[in-house]
């Protein structure tokens, strides 16, 4: 994708992947106008978008390696999530990551962790960003895949959770404390809804179980590049160039790399390393939690996109 930036605008002369037609979207509140520059009609219909194998697909067409965000819904409130969603997508992320605040992330570091507590004590919960992304995916072109811990999955019920978020236009699903042994289920009530469940490996994972994830994962394979929680880390372990090498023995299925990557140096080594995408999260995080304000939160998070989708150029 040719992305033009200019004084704070992201202009997309974007080549990625979708059906149909995009639409320009516009946001009033700021400084921040983003119009989507198409070489197709910019119509007001809303455009149906890729899945999430198939924008991996569509990008690995055009030699490109997907930027994935992470953002935590309802921090610090959801229509600057709303808003969020919408610069993450003119700003050229080819997937994102919604998360749903879990009163106990144990996987998550201390940046997501305090954005959960804020966005809970705000009063976020899945009806309300059920909500919000009913009215918010049809404007955008990127795929959005919910991030929920399986707690929240479990006291709605699988199947009636599926049917929610699909129903809202979300084509993926990752759900990180879901034992293997019990994914069966899961993935069974997501392919009944078309969502790709994304599964995770990690560093530690022995060889024999990652095979059995990758070959149960849709969408793509989530490589954790680090043991312990998310988090901006200074460096990416180097482990991760042969944990790529391994799994891509094992799949020919798109693998994104994610925990602890916030710089450029960062994006281009992994991208250099093979993976077919970078996740993003902690530093998207911290920057919305410590704005002044959503406008300057937003204007950050736009800064920050450009910075880390230009080092994918
Ligand atoms: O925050 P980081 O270090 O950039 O890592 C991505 C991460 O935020 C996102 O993918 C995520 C948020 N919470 C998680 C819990 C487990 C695994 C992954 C996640």
């Amino acid at each position: 994708m040719a992305i033009a930036f200019k004084s704070g605008v992201c202009f997309l002369q974007s080549t990625k992947p979708q059906i149909g037609f995009r639409h320009s979207s516009y946001y009033p509140d700021s400084s921040l106008s983003l119009k989507r520059l198409t070489p197709i009609a910019a119509l007001s219909t809303s455009s149906p978008t890729l899945g999430l194998a198939d924008t991996f697909t569509e990008l690995k067409k055009q030699g490109k390696v997907a930027f994935i965000p992470y953002i935590t819904a309802g921090d610090p409130d959801l229509s600057t999530t709303a808003e969020a969603l919408k610069v993450l997508d003119a700003c050229g992320s080819d997937i994102i990551e919604l998360g749903v605040p879990y009163s106990d992330p144990l996987a998550d570091g201390p940046v997501i962790q305090a954005a959960a507590t804020r966005s809970l004590e705000k009063g976020t919960n899945l009806d309300n960003i059920l909500d919000m992304l009913d009215k918010v995916v049809p404007q955008l072109s990127c795929p959005v895949s919910l991030f929920t811990y399986y707690n929240p999955i479990l006291k709605r019920g699988l199947g009636k959770f599926m049917a929610s978020i699909r129903d809202v236009g979300v084509q993926g699903l990752v759900v990180p404390d879901v034992p293997l042994e019990e994914t069966e289920m899961l993935r069974k009530e997501a392919l009944n809804n078309s969502i790709e469940l994304v599964l995770l490996t990690t560093p530690t994972t022995p060889t024999e179980r990652m095979k059995r994830i990758v070959e149960a994962s849709e969408g793509f394979i989530y490589l954790v590049s680090s043991i312990g929680v998310t988090g901006a880390r200074a460096s990416v372990s180097g482990k991760v160039q042969s944990l790529l090498k391994d799994i891509k023995e094992a799949t020919d299925k798109p693998v994104a790399v994610g925990f602890g990557i916030s710089k450029p140096e960062h994006v281009k080594q992994i991208a250099g390393w093979g993976a077919d995408g970078v996740i993003v999260g902690s530093a998207m995080v911290k920057l919305l939690g410590d704005a002044k304000s959503p406008t300057e939160g937003l204007k950050e998070l736009e800064s920050l996109t450009k910075s880390l989708t230009s080092a994918l150029l």
